[in-house]
């Protein structure tokens, strides 16, 4: 007897930019999954917020936003950011609020270099597993508290502060799930990133806070790295590492570092969790909205469809692992093909890589 189809409904918020092109981008090719897997579909509904609608209507979202999102099982998000209003406007219009009210308190962020594609670092990393890292950064709290103000702001006396906050609660579930993520990965490593040699009480309270929980994961190897010379160790030494622990704003930018690395920023994907599963989590690539290359249909859709396979993962907690490896397989085909983008020296537009990968999809997992 075949079982009822599972119908998933997801929320799309496109938002600016290239944000569009890759959501559509990512649309079909789930489409084409569910269409090829045939167990489950989706089911989706597109939110018009964006820059472009602010300017017109003054609001990102509407006052009942958040209890929108909450009916659906997932969010699919492209990017939000346009020159034309401030960066810190939009942020805080839009996916700041949609993190903190979804309580979305982890950002898990792997990278490793696809087949096909040449990492910059050809020479530390000899094979393509030499890179193979998953970030798990801080969502919800640390430098992005968004505690702070301006005083005088417009003479010469102004002053203003921008707090970070770092509580036990934050720090503690953040460890636990990054040690988590480690016991699942067959190198069993955590390095956990600080400033604290500089930075003495919150990044203390982190060092301190992550010896605790390392307790509880004696089949753990752990180390601990000051961010500085964790840059230099993820160029120079890329193999000594597995999973990444760090605050919001740090792993925000170790996480654009690791995906140059591994070829390009529009690569890599991003999973905004709730892991109590209370709240719908939101799925996006970690770029931003690429103005300098928005409307010419060029952006490397590959981000968006390893968020994309993140989203069914998450989804079907455990049920469609092996749709969304069917996905990354397709994915790694195109890029093994040649197949690929200008940042990744190729020449194909966003929809011809996202043909390409409808096609193999349909050879991975269509019927045998
Ligand atoms: N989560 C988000 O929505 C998010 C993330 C980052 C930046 N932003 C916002 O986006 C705007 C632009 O920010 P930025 O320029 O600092 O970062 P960006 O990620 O938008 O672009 C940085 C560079 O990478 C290139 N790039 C990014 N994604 C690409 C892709 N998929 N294919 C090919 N090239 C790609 C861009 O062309 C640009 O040269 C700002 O408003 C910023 O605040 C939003
Ligand atoms: O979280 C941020 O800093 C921005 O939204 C963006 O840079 C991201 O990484 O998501
Ligand atoms: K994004
Ligand atoms: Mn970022």
């Amino acid at each position: 007897m075949p079982s009822e189809k599972r119908v998933y409904k997801i929320a799309t918020i496109p938002g600016d930019g290239i944000g569009v092109e890759i959501t559509e981008a990512a649309i079909q090719v789930l489409d084409k999954l569910a269409a090829v897997d045939g167990t489950f579909s989706f089911q989706w509904n597109e939110f018009d917020w964006s820059s472009k609608n602010f300017k017109e209507r003054g609001w990102y979202m509407p006052p009942d936003g958040m209890e929108q999102l909450k009916k659906f099982n997932a969010i699919y998000f492209g990017a939000v950011g346009w020159p034309d209003v401030a960066d810190h406007i939009s942020l805080w219009g839009l996916i700041l609020p949609i993190r903190n009210s979804m309580n979305q308190y982890v950002n898990v962020r792997p990278t490793r270099i696809l087949r096909g594609i040449t990492s910059p670092l050809s020479q530390c990393a000899k094979q393509p597993r030499d890179l193979d890292w998953v970030i798990v950064r801080e969502n919800s709290e640390g430098e992005y508290a968004g505690q702070g103000g301006t005083t005088h702001g417009h003479t010469p006396h102004a002053v203003a502060t921008e707090v970070s906050i770092f509580t036990r609660v934050g720090i503690e579930r953040i460890m636990r799930f990054a040690f988590d993520t480690a016991k699942l990965r067959p190198r069993k490593k955590l390095t956990m990133v600080t400033k604290s040699n500089a930075q003495r009480h919150g990044m203390v309270l982190w060092d301190t806070i992550f010896h605790e929980v390392a307790k509880e994961y004696p089949d753990i190897t752990w180390d601990k790295m000051l961010v500085d010379a964790m840059t230099v160790r993820m160029v120079n030494q890329p193999q000594t590492l597995d999973t990444i622990v760090a605050t919001n704003l740090h792993a925000d930018i170790l996480s654009d570092l690791a995906a140059a690395l591994s070829g390009s920023i529009g690569i890599a994907p991003s999973s905004n969790l709730d892991p109590t599963r209370g709240c719908p989590s939101m799925f996006e690539p970690i770029h931003g909205s690429a103005p300098d290359i928005a409307g010419k249909g060029i952006a490397n859709p590959v981000g968006a469809f390893w968020s994309a396979a993140e989203m069914v993962r998450w989804l079907g907690n455990g049920e469609l692992d092996h749709v969304a490896d069917g996905l990354m397989e397709a994915i790694e085909k195109v890029t093994e093909t040649g197949v690929k983008t200008r940042d990744l020296a190729g020449s194909s537009n966003t929809k011809e890589v996202t043909e390409a990968v409808c096609k193999e999809i349909e050879v991975v997992l269509g019927k045998k």
